[in-house]
């Protein structure tokens, strides 16, 4: 029988074995075989070439203005990224915007499924991001959408008209399953994605999706988008497999669903609030399943895909000269789990860090920990960065972030005292509750500080196009005039 015999001589090297030329060669395979390898070496010199001018160019130029988002996950650090491109590279942003569709798509399914589950499932213990559950959930999962009949327990009196729809929407499951694989490339399954616990624990609608900004997923919408004049983009319509089909055809019975006025008790019995949820879209489902939808750019800042690992994302900045034009701002990904691969990118010749703490999240607890309070956790966060030692030259801006949410969440009643029992019996209004949230974040920044520094702080509502580009335009001035004092002081 034939055996594998491997060459264990000292000289036997793999890689010499396996570039050498195949023993039989014959000249003319030897000749195009030596062509091509100079082709190779003259395309390998000429990329080292451009990447050493490149660098000698960084060194001799203005050093680019280096910014570092963090904060818990769903905070609005990917928001404000794509915010930041959108002013400032809106060619490359328009550029994606086939790509944001699809996970657009993907946010409404997903709500979808969360009611379907909802009425598939009623007595389910809900465990809402309100709430510290009692007892630990499940990770079994059957789906409400495969028309899986619920147990005798779990029955209640669904009208006719909503089994129809709800019978009607299981065509949904496969736009789900289509639109994961087209957000997952092949080779990344595995490493590049992740499903992390999900914003609300529910034990039958799958986990978020979380993509690593390493991964190419927009390059698969690539052949989607027009080339040349990033504006036009180009969808092939006719696709019969096009997950926008099966979103127009189930529009109507979307909207009924969402708007029926049982769902609507249902879900407030359950304590689901979804509009509180990332990535809600059912308000604007009329113009999500038109035959011929492409997300605006306001849509494009509300869809919430989760962050893996960290990223950099370099964008050049128009200014009035040359210096703090080229901006690198690193994304990361601010679920508990990953917080640990912020640590390196601290001793990166950092400018500054914006701390995104979403102020509108003080009744919520944190999806990986249900017994961690959202605000307490951005608190306890904000006190670990600004005690860091290796971080007391860096500047540190705050995002009290998401006041739009917080100023719906004061009127509709919710009380910050019953969260925040130091709050005690001060108004419940905006602009008492922020300034007692505002200066609680400074008291621990003049305590904790190694060193004494300026308290920066802003009121944001990053999906809100003017109040951000307000705030993006005093940081950008902030920042190019720290960068140009200190490259005139090299000089
Ligand atoms: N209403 C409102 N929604 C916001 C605001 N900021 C962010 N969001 C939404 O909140 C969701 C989460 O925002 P992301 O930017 O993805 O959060 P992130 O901090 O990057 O989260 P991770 O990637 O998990 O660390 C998205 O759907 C955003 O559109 C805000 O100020 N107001
Ligand atoms: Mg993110």
């Amino acid at each position: 029988m034939p055996s594998r015999v491997y060459d264990t001589s000292d000289d036997w090297d793999p890689l010499t074995n396996a570039i050498s030329p195949p023993p039989d060669e014959t000249a003319q395979q030897r000749e195009i075989r030596i062509k091509q390898e100079l082709e190779a070496k003259q395309k390998s010199d000429a990329i080292d070439e451009d990447l050493n001018r490149q660098r000698a160019a960084e060194r001799r130029g203005p050093k680019p203005v280096r910014v570092l988002l963090l904060g818990q996950s769903e905070s609005g650090k990917s928001t404000f990224l794509k915010f930041f491109k959108l002013m400032h590279d809106s060619k490359a942003f328009s550029a994606e915007r086939a790509s944001w569709r699809a996970v657009i798509q993907l946010n409404v399914v997903r709500s979808i499924h969360i009611i379907l589950d909802a009425m598939t499932h009623p007595s389910q213990p809900r465990h809402s991001h309100r709430t510290v559950p009692k007892e630990p959930i499940s990770s079994t999962s059957s789906s409400p959408l495969s028309g899986e009949t619920p147990l005798p327990e779990d029955t209640f009196d669904i009208e006719p008209e909503l089994l129809e729809i709800r019978a009607r929407l299981s065509s949904l499951l496969q736009v789900e399953d289509h639109l994961t694989r087209q957000l997952t490339p092949k080779d990344y399954s595995e490493v590049g994605t992740m499903k992390l616990a999900p914003a609300y624990p529910l034990k039958h609608v799958p986990t978020e999706l979380a993509i690593n900004s390493s991964v190419p997923w927009k390059q698969r919408f690539d052949k989607l988008v027009g080339k040349g004049d990033t504006e036009r983009i180009i969808i092939d319509w006719d696709d019969p497999n096009d997950p926008g089909k099966i979103l127009h055809a189930c529009g109507e019975d979307m909207i009924r669903l969402w708007k029926h006025p049982l769902v609507q008790q249902m879900l407030e019995k359950q304590n689901l609030r979804l509009e509180e949820m990332a990535g809600f879209f059912l308000d604007s489902l009329p113009e999500i399943t038109a035959e011929r939808y492409l997300p605006t750019d306001e849509h494009i800042l509300r869809a919430r895909l989760k962050t893996l690992g960290v990223s950099e994302h370099r964008i050049k900045v128009s200014a009035g000269s040359d210096v703090g034009s080229d901006w690198r701002i690193f994304d990361v990904g601010g679920h508990r789990s990953l917080r640990a691969a912020w640590a390196p990118f601290f001793e990166n010749n950092l400018n500054a860090i914006i701390f995104l703490a979403p102020i509108s999240a003080f009744d919520q607890v944190l999806a990986e920990a249900p017994k961690v309070n959202r605000l307490e956790d951005s608190v306890s966060l904000w006190t670990s960065i600004v005690a860091n030692k290796i971080l007391q030259h860096t500047d540190l801006i705050l995002f009290l972030n998401k006041c739009d949410l917080m100023a719906a969440k004061l009127a509709s009643g919710i009380k910050l005292k019953d969260y925040v029992v130091s709050y005690g019996n001060r108004p419940n209004d905006f602009e008492n509750t922020t300034n007692y949230l505002r200066k609680k974040f400074a008291g621990i920044l003049k305590e904790n500080s190694p060193l004494p520094r300026t308290f920066y702080c802003h009121y944001t509502s990053v999906t809100d196009t003017l109040s951000t580009q307000k705030v993006i335009a005093s940081i950008k001035d902030m920042l190019m005039r720290d960068t140009l004092k200190n490259s005139t002081l090299l000089l």
